[in-house]
């Protein structure tokens, strides 16, 4: 039994003779189930005592296994020695995170802001943790040796390292893990399970251990220790892991940690115990000392975003006992200190920043926070929820029946099942998801990649082999992480000159025309006027440039063709789009125009097909790789990638940055960090960044700054894809009337000509526009009669001759997109994975009856991208009377009817 909820109030310190002596008290007072019940007292006795002293009322607190009493006729609460005492469990502290929270709680913060960057002992660390699994899955030293390292070839060659000396280092780390396995009472197999994936709900504590070896965990240190005992915070990292395991019913004894080093000390100089495993106890007092470290961090994370004070409380470092001058992150921190002005036990250098770049990056350390908040929240849904509810609210594949699994190149798997024919999900081709044996939490579970999503099959690649029962969609930490080291980056080592016009002290700078090259063009593009104006704003910028591209107007034509014009004079250029898919489209506009000189960054199933020949790949000769990505005239990666350790190496003269209104102001930073000037092409009348919180992250870069700027954007206002008819409301909705079709053909358009004689049809499929009303019922976020309707009007269009590929259905809600996919083989989607694409022919499926309830209809920024998908043939299909009753959808009903 557990007792948990919010605090009300926190006592005083006391201390009370016990029949076993003197023993510290302290009274909590909570409002048990999550803060439904009526307040009850919970006394933690001893070192919890500790623990609360981090609390303050608001925060969760959780007892387990506490004791009953009633006294004065109220029942109360206390602590046990079964007892564990868990802050906010809801927050899922990273066993890294902890870690280093135990060195100094600085140093977890300031890890935080730098995220991890390329050097040699990581990159190292990261090949001996890889020979390690290989070695456990029985590889042979050598191959497992040559082969890693080869992998690592890019950072390897970034770092200035040749591959013969990193094998020797390897060779010799490994060594230590080989002699380890090779002892005789290791031996059977079965009692190992390299990285292993923990996720605990009652600790609120994630993490990957290296290895379990029956059971207890085992952590890889490429250093050296000569002591007996392990290094006091590896064991620390290994009681996390112990912790979790208890959890899930184990009770690990020992934690083992293996000092690779040990093995490549020299026995004539090193004195010491130089054996590589080192084992500890994991004693109950060890582990209750992590719980309140854990405690600790997570009451501070929650102070950041819930004290009143006017910046978010971060660790000064006084908290600890660490000594300053020993620590290898003493110059670093004493420099943030210094510039946001913040109170360090190193002390701080330099001078403040000004106060509106210190706000800014308070304000959006909170938002990023908050949005960790928000990632967490999704988390617990993996336990909160029954795999039922999940697959119903379409974040997970269930009932999976594993096929196959087959072990695939670098030691990975390729796990196949048979999926129930009518299940759909979130998950896409390309995703990171969880692939798990039925539960992801207590059970097996893995990362992995789907690199096939059929209507009766999926497949998914994995480190470790999974029994592939269920998958579930993963809500990866990492664009936080990635955002808050942008965001550091971006303040504190940004250029003060960028900074200047990001913080609107002067405006963008432009190069005069006259200062262009001799050799420049008279125009870049000589049919489309708005389009040519943004090519040279893009090649004048001296700061930023901002194109804002309304649906259809050639957005990824103009990128293709200002890379090329900038490239023509010299530049280095990155570009980026918050898609992978955004990515390969301007990459194939730049090809199409004849420009070849390319280089992809993204993993093998992010990258298109048809673009993986120009794919960067990290396997190689260390020189030769680091010099392809440093060479190259222009570098395409998604935003999310620029913030990786490799690419933030990487230096460029200009951005291009596709979809920067879809991209948070941190998510921005993390493309144009890597460069001296750049140019952010979208559309902020279409949909916003895509984020869980609801705070400043929802406006991107792109829309601050083309509302500060106008004199530095241009808008194309020429359209290639929708007819007169269609593009009208639009137009006069978002773009104030200025967006026009780009030729008479283009406006001209109808379903003719698909070879489609439009009287075989009902005149309201017909005529560019038309409206249905089905009279349906809306039942929660699906209108079964309505989704009847759709697949009746798709099967007209089909059979007065469209070709069904040339057909999509959008509609608001994934239910009701079940709901038709199950009627219809056309693409069926939701509105945000349609931005971006087009068809001849869309049905529109609005689902509310009644009222317009909800979010999806306050936003009309989805409606425009909605509205601006169909070439030909637009049919909305929805209730009148429900659109009568907002003025924005009666208007577009009007269009619509006329
Ligand atoms: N100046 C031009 N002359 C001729 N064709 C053009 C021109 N600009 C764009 N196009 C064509 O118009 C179509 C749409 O262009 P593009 O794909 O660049 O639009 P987009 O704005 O990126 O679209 P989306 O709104 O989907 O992002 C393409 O077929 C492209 O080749």
């Amino acid at each position: 039994m557990n007792v948990r909820g919010p605090i009300v109030s926190v006592g005083e310190a006391r201390t009370v003779s016990t029949s076993y002596g003197e023993r510290d008290l302290r009274e909590v007072r909570i409002r048990p189930d999550r803060g439904a019940g009526d307040p009850v007292d919970v006394t933690l006795w001893g070192k919890w005592t500790e623990t609360a002293e981090h609390a303050e009322p608001g925060m969760e607190l959780l007892v387990t296994d506490p004791e009953e009493d009633e006294y004065r006729g109220e029942t109360g609460y206390a602590t046990t020695d079964e007892s564990w005492v868990v802050l906010e469990p809801d927050f899922l502290v990273d066993v890294t995170g902890i870690r280093s929270w135990v060195q100094c709680p600085r140093m977890y913060y300031l890890n935080k802001l730098s995220g991890i960057p390329l050097n040699y002992p990581v990159v190292k660390g990261t090949i001996v943790h890889e020979v390690f699994g290989d070695l456990l899955r029985g590889m042979e030293l050598e191959a497992s040796v040559e082969e890693r390292v080869a992998e690592a070839g890019l950072e390897l060659g970034l770092l200035g390292y040749e591959t013969a000396e990193v094998e020797d280092e390897v060779r010799r780390n490994a060594a230590a893990v080989e002699g380890w396995l090779a002892q005789g009472t290791l031996a059977d197999e079965d009692t190992w399970r390299s990285e292993f994936s923990l996720i605990s709900p009652t600790f609120g504590l994630k993490g990957r251990t290296d290895a379990l070896r029956r059971g207890t965990p085992v952590e890889l240190k490429t250093g050296k220790n000569t002591k007996r005992e392990p290094r006091f915070h590896d064991k620390v990292q290994a009681a996390c892991y112990a912790l979790m395991l208890d959890e899930r019913g184990v009770d690990p004894d020992i934690g083992t940690l293996l000092y690779t080093k040990n093995t490549a000390l020299d026995r004539n100089e090193e004195s010491g115990d130089l054996a590589p495993a080192k084992e500890f106890t994991v004693g109950r007092g060890f582990l209750e000392f992590v719980v309140r470290e854990r405690n600790a961090l997570a009451a501070m994370e929650w102070r950041a975003l819930n004290d009143p004070g006017e910046r978010p409380t971060v660790p000064t470092g006084y908290e600890a006992d660490a000594t300053c001058s020993y620590c290898f992150e003493q110059d670093a921190c004493m420099v943030v200190s210094g510039r946001l002005d913040q109170e360090s036990k190193a002390g701080q250098i330099g001078t403040p920043t000004p106060d509106e770049e210190r706000d800014y990056f308070d304000r959006f350390y909170v938002a990023l926070e908050e949005e960790r908040r928000e990632t967490h929240a999704e988390y617990r849904k993996l336990w909160e929820q029954t795999p039922e509810e999940r697959a119903a609210d379409d974040r997970a594949l269930i009932g999976l029946e594993p096929v196959a699994q087959t072990e695939i190149d670098d030691a990975r798997w390729e796990l196949r099942a048979r999926k129930p024919g009518d299940a759909v999900s979130k998950l896409r081709e390309g995703d990171v998801a969880l692939a798990s044996d039925g539960d992801p939490v207590s059970g097996h579970a893995e990362l992995g990649r789907i690199t096939a999503l059929g209507s009766d099959e999926v497949v998914v690649e994995t480190d470790e082999p999974v029994e592939l029962r269920r998958l579930d969609v993963y809500p990866s930490e990492i664009s936080v992480d990635r955002s808050l080291t942008a965001l550091h980056d971006a303040v504190l080592k940004g250029d003060p000159d960028r900074k200047d016009v990001i913080f609107g002290r002067r405006d963008p700078d432009f190069r005069e025309p006259a200062e262009r090259p001799a050799d420049a063009p008279d125009a870049y593009i000589d049919n489309n006027a708005a389009q040519n104006e943004a090519v040279e704003l893009a090649v004048d910028a001296e700061d930023c440039a901002l194109i804002h591209g309304p649906p259809g107007t050639g957005k990824t034509y103009t990128i293709a063709r200002a890379i090329r014009a900038l490239v023509a004079e010299g530049n280095r250029v990155l570009l980026s789009a918050f898609t992978n898919r955004a990515v390969d489209n301007a990459l194939e506009a730049l090809r199409d125009q004849g420009f070849d000189d390319v280089l992809r960054v993204g993993t093998e199933t992010g990258v298109r097909e048809d673009m993986r020949d120009v794919r960067l790949v990290q396997r190689g000769e260390p020189n030769a790789k680091a010099a392809e990505l440093r060479d190259a005239p222009v570098v395409a990666a998604t935003t999310a990638a620029c913030g990786s350790r490799v690419m933030r190496e990487c230096e460029f003269d200009v951005a291009l940055v596709d979809e920067a209104s879809q991209l948070t102001e941190p998510g921005t930073h993390a493309a144009i960090n890597l460069t001296d000037r750049f140019v952010l092409v979208g559309d902020h009348e279409q949909l916003p960044p895509v984020v869980r919180a609801e705070n400043d992250l929802t406006t991107s870069l792109f829309q601050r700054l083309i509302e500060a700027f106008p004199d530095a954007s241009v808008m194309l206002d020429r359209q290639y894809r929708m007819s007169q008819r269609i593009q009208a409301f639009a137009s006069a909705e978002f773009y104030d009337g200025a967006l026009r079709p780009a030729t008479p053909e283009v406006a001209g358009q109808t379903l003719a000509d698909l070879g489609v004689d439009p009287d075989a049809l009902a005149p309201d499929l017909t005529g560019g526009v038309g409206f249905v009303d089905p009279d349906g019922e809306r039942d929660g976020n699906r209108n079964v009669r309505e989704a009847e309707r759709v697949a009746a009007i798709v099967d007209a269009y089909v059979a007065a001759g469209v070709d069904p590929d040339d057909i999509g259905v959008i509609a608001p809600f994934r239910a009701q997109v079940a709901e038709i996919g199950r009627r219809t083989d056309v693409t069926v989607d939701t509105v945000d994975r349609f931005q971006g694409s087009s068809e001849a022919v869309i049905v529109v499926s609005l689902v509310a009856t009644g009222d317009l309830d909800g979010p999806i209809f306050d936003d009309h920024r989805r409606m425009n991208v909605a509205l601006t998908r169909a070439k030909k043939q637009l049919t909305l299909v929805g209730d009148a009377d429900a659109l009568g009753t907002d003025s924005f959808y009666a208007r577009m009903l009007d269009w619509a009817r006329r």
